[in-house]
């Protein structure tokens, strides 16, 4: 029986076992990543943050009644696409951020989206990605317009949604819950490619710089593993931070915000 979201699967008891989610967040510096990363995970707004921390939270969701082990890598790739295999290999699912009062980083998500066509055209797997036009509060001083978003977005054929990390949670929730939706209907349809898991015993093939074929200059692909992703360098220091309680409110439970380093949440 094929599964409809939001309803029991038949036989295989998939409402006990999560099933394992990882979305990549993806964008300019500034977009709003680290923002968006945060108000999910804590329902907060944070301020203040450092730039070259590359974090990968993990967090116990619930979607559709489904249990999900998410892991979300809020990625810190400068201005333009770096290093980008540790993610590509790694996600089932790709959230990609502009500023909807930056022409800039709308330039940028546009490059992210080509990135991450040709991936999908190199390894001829269906790559689920959603792009987000953050900071509507912002939204008196536009440089992108909705329709320059949608328009974007129906040329990946990618959902698109317009969000801010400073207001409501539900929004931002909703948007992370239909990135797993996505990953999970791409699992569904072809379990057996799920993207390769990095971890500590294995090391991923090496492979051809896609950049060097398709001229995407500033990405380059190293063959790495957690340990590496560690040292990875100049730009990112990746650490894996568990957000034990994933829905904390109130600022007693201060035992979650400490493990979220590099931001003042407040
Ligand atoms: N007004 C407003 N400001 C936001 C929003 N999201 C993020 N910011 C602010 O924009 C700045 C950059 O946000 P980050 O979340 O750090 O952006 P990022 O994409 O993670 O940037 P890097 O970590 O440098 O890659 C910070 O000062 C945030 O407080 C939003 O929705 N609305």
């Amino acid at each position: 029986m094929s599964s409809v979201f939001g309803k029991p699967r038949a036989g295989i008891g998939l409402q006990s076992v999560p099933l394992e989610v990882n979305l990549a967040i993806l964008g300019r510096r500034g977009a709003g990543k680290s923002a968006l990363t945060v108000k999910f995970l804590t329902k907060r707004f944070i301020s203040e943050y450092d730039p070259n921390l590359e974090d990968t939270y993990s967090s116990e969701e619930t979607v559709d009644h489904q249990p999900v082990h998410l892991r979300v890598m809020d990625t810190a790739d400068l201005d333009t696409p770096r290093n980008c295999e540790r993610y590509l290999n790694w996600a089932h699912a790709f959230l990609v951020v502009y500023s909807v009062d930056s022409r800039q980083s709308f330039d940028s998500s546009s490059s992210y989206l080509e990135l991450l066509a040709l991936h999908a055209k190199e390894t001829q797997r269906s790559i689920p990605a959603l792009l987000l036009g953050n900071k509507l509060d912002m939204a008196q001083y536009r440089q992108v317009t909705k329709a320059e978003g949608v328009a974007l977005a129906g040329r990946f054929g990618c959902l698109f949604f317009e969000v801010s990390a400073c207001l409501d949670f539900e929004h931002v929730q909703h948007v992370f819950h239909e990135a797993v939706r996505e990953a999970r209907r791409e699992l569904e349809k072809s379990p057996l490619t799920r993207p390769l898991f990095i971890s500590e015993e294995r090391a991923l093939p090496h492979q051809a710089p896609l950049t060097a074929r398709h001229g995407l200059a500033s990405c380059t692909f190293n063959t790495l593993s957690t340990v590496s992703l560690k040292e990875m360098p100049t730009v990112a220091q990746a650490k894996l931070v568990t957000v034990k309680s994933s829905r904390a409110q109130s600022k007693r439970k201060a035992p979650t915000l400490t493990l979220l380093k590099g931001f003042k949440i407040f």
